[in-house]
């Protein structure tokens, strides 16, 4: 029996990963070694997943197999395309994927194995599949259609063209291109913490994933940025600092800000904040950056705190013409690629992941018979 419990397992090192590690007092964050600010706008969703999934940034030849094997796994299997109209007029984006990432592991080729390349097919196969099943889920609920991939387009702007049914402009594709590789890995976050629970009982990826999706779409986790969003919305422009102040006197959480592991600002909003700001100029009015700028002043003064990778995230995609209950999906587009990396470094190297507990309920209880109680 254990003695002591760190509450939320703070500060517990729960797994060996070469994946990806933070500096929370310098705010870093590394995909196997690369700074992620060396990272960000130069490589592509598609090299990261490939370094993340596969072990390394691939030379043309690989990034050419890995884009061709991407895009032959794109298509969901027929029992999730069957069921997604359904889905979409019953559930929420997140419980949609939850529900058609399980009924898409009926019809993967590699569903009976957990063997190391059968693992590899597989996460292929769920990083090309969940752009695709969100925007399919989309236009499900508004009775529209998806147009067809382009081949010429990236992950990214085959998402934008599906999802908005309009052809993306180039820099549009490069920032939500940026997005997702700033999302892809994060260390041991909830979700992924998830995911590796689930596969370290031997389970398959499908399953692990599920988990995983079920974990991010939390407020406290993923589900954060789309209530950035809602707060950015429900809010006066000019009543900033006051509606923040009345939040934190109700003891609110403001959505988007702290972290476990930052002590210092998350590298990846840095590179949001940027994008924010550019898109806003672009769309010719600044009112939700302006918000968010302020936001970050009256957080970091009152109570210290700074913005996460969720914050700025909110105004990029809905300057990016994003349905604002779609942004934690789009997290999960990006953050299929690492989920998936996870399980596959697990199944490689596997021990149950057991913790123990310090049990705090009543002792030496006396057994009565259902009558004298
Ligand atoms: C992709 C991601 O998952 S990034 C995180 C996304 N989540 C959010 O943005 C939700 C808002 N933020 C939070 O709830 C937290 O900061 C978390 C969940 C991210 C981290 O949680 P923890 O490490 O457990 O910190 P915890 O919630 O205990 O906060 C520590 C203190 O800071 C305060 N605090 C932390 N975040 C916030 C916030 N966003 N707004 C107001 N106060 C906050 C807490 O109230 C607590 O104060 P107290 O010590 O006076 O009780
Ligand atoms: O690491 C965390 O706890 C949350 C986070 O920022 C992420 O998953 O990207």
């Amino acid at each position: 029996m254990a003695d002591k419990s760190t509450k939320g397992l703070a500060d517990v090192v729960a797994a060996s990963t070469a994946l990806s590690d933070i500096d929370g007092k310098a705010g870093r964050l590394f995909y196997r070694g690369y700074d992620i600010h060396d990272l960000a706008g130069r490589a592509t969703f598609e090299e990261v997943a490939h370094l993340l999934q596969r072990g390394r940034l691939p030379d043309r030849a690989e990034l050419a197999a890995y884009s061709e094997s991407l895009a032959a796994g794109r298509e969901p299997g027929p029992l999730a395309a069957a069921n997604i109209a359904e889905i979409a007029g019953k559930q929420t984006p997140m419980e949609a994927l939850r529900s058609l990432v399980s009924l898409a592991a009926a019809d993967d080729p590699d569903k009976d194995s957990t063997a190391h390349e059968a693992n590899l097919r597989k996460a292929a196969r769920l990083t090309a599949q969940q752009p695709v099943l969100v925007a399919r889920y989309h236009a499900a609920r508004t009775g529209g259609s998806v147009p067809d991939a382009d081949p010429e387009l990236s992950i990214a702007g085959n998402f934008l063209l599906q999802v908005t049914g309009r052809r993306p402009e180039p820099r549009q594709v490069e920032i939500f291109d940026e997005c997702l590789v700033l999302h892809a890995d994060h260390t041991m976050n909830a979700s992924t913490f998830a995911a590796r629970v689930c596969a370290a009982t031997l389970s398959d990826m499908h399953s692990a994933i599920v988990a995983a999706i079920g974990t991010l779409k939390g407020p406290l986790h993923g589900g954060a940025n789309e209530q950035v969003m809602k707060t950015l919305e429900s809010i006066p422009a000019d009543g900033v600092a006051q509606a923040v102040r009345e939040k934190l006197a109700a003891g609110e959480k403001i959505m988007g800000f702290g972290h476990r592991v930052y002590k210092t600002e998350d590298p990846r909003a840095t590179h949001l904040r940027r994008m924010s700001a550019e898109l806003a100029e672009a769309a010719g009015d600044d009112t939700y950056y302006r918000m968010s700028k302020e936001m970050e002043e009256v957080v970091f003064e009152a109570k210290g705190l700074y913005p996460n990778v969720d914050f700025y995230a909110a105004s990029v995609y809905h300057y990016l013409g994003i349905p604002t209950d779609l942004f934690t999906p789009v997290f999960s587009i990006s953050r299929m690629s690492g989920w998936t990396a996870h399980v596959i470094e697990q199944h490689a190297d596997n021990r149950l992941i057991r913790p123990d507990s310090e049990y705090i309920g009543e002792t030496d209880q006396k057994w009565k018979p259902i009558d004298e109680r």
